[in-house]
């Protein structure tokens, strides 16, 4: 039988069928030793094969995982400790910000672009709790919106109180699978409760298969939308581990300066101070973002911090 992983618990996987039933599954124990870098071989967003376990009611046995899409893994910050993927074939994410109450940083969310370029994935940003905008903040947010919007990644303006840019959400949401993401307090959990309002008594109905007690907070988990549309919660994952990039690669991942790079004089060009580099050009008339740039320069001074 094939299924879709719904959640991993690190010890056993939720797997949902085409029709819609759900097993518990255990791994077959060649699966454990295949990868050795990660701590679970399984994640939320496989498809993997498995076979009925006798005896045992919804039980089963995963041998086989599907080749991914693409993949998310946090590193672990113990230097001899395995990465654990979050999550696998995801079809887009989505971001959620805010500019007010609690304002998240440019920082914080180029790092997550920056990881989302490197794990292929593309990102719609949701700037939330609109409702809390005066005039001045309304025409900023428009601005910041356009900037992002200019280099690949677009955005919806939303708000779980006035319910503006909801249907919005939904339309991206069909037929595909998204990683919600975002720092603590920006509604992330509010949004999707009120994009399926159905689905707080399916999560109850799911957790009733989790062992109780155990603390599984930190895997993800996914949800079933409508048909064949699901969505992907990080509880307690704040952030993407940022993917260890050479700073002579990093302009790679930005989208406005990879495509200015063979206009820079120098093939290896850092855009730090170096003569006829287009990318310091375009800076210096407002057509590359100084916040993008500073977070460019923050994220390479980590890079060599590390090395
Ligand atoms: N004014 C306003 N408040 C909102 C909006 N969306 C959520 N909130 C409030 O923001 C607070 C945080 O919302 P949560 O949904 O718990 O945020 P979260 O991102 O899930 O936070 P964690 O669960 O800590 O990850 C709550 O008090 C919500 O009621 C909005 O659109 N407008
Ligand atoms: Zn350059």
């Amino acid at each position: 039988m094939e299924g879709l992983v719904m959640k991993s618990t690190g010890s056993w996987y939720l797997v949902r069928t085409n029709d819609g039933e759900l097993y518990r599954c255990r791994l077959r124990g060649k699966i454990k030793l295949k990868d050795l870098k990660v701590s679970n071989p399984v994640a939320v967003g496989d498809v993997v094969a498995f076979e009925l376990e006798e005896g045992g009611e919804s039980t089963g046995a995963i041998y086989q995982i599907t080749e991914r899409e693409n993949y998310i893994i946090r590193k672990s910050t113990h230097k001899t400790a395995h990465s654990h993927i979050i999550a696998a074939n995801i079809d887009r994410a989505l971001l959620v910000v805010t500019l007010v109450s609690p304002r998240t940083s440019f920082g914080f969310m180029d790092r997550f672009l920056v990881t989302a370029e490197a794990y292929d994935i593309p990102v719609t940003l949701l700037y939330n709790k609109s409702d809390l905008y005066d005039a001045e903040t309304a025409e900023y947010q428009q601005q910041i919106l356009n900037m992002y919007a200019q280099i690949g990644y677009p955005g919806i303006i939303c708000s779980t109180v006035s319910g503006q840019g909801l249907p919005e959400i939904q339309e991206i949401l069909a037929n595909h699978k998204t990683l919600f993401s975002g720092h603590s307090g920006v509604g992330k959990s509010t949004l999707i409760n009120r994009l399926a309002p159905g689905l707080e008594l399916k999560t109850n109905e799911i957790s009733d298969y989790s062992d109780k007690g155990k603390h599984t907070t930190t895997y993800a988990e996914m949800f079933e939308l409508a048909p064949d549309t699901f969505i992907i919660d990080t509880p307690g994952i704040k952030e993407l581990g940022l993917v260890d990039i050479p700073k002579e690669e990093l302009s790679y991942f930005f989208p406005e300066m990879r495509e200015r790079l063979n206009l820079c004089k120098y093939y290896n060009c850092l855009h730090i101070n170096e003569p006829n580099c287009a990318v310091l050009q375009d800076l210096k008339v407002g057509k590359i973002s100084l916040t993008r740039y500073e977070s460019y320069r923050s994220i390479m001074d980590e890079t060599d911090n590390r090395r």
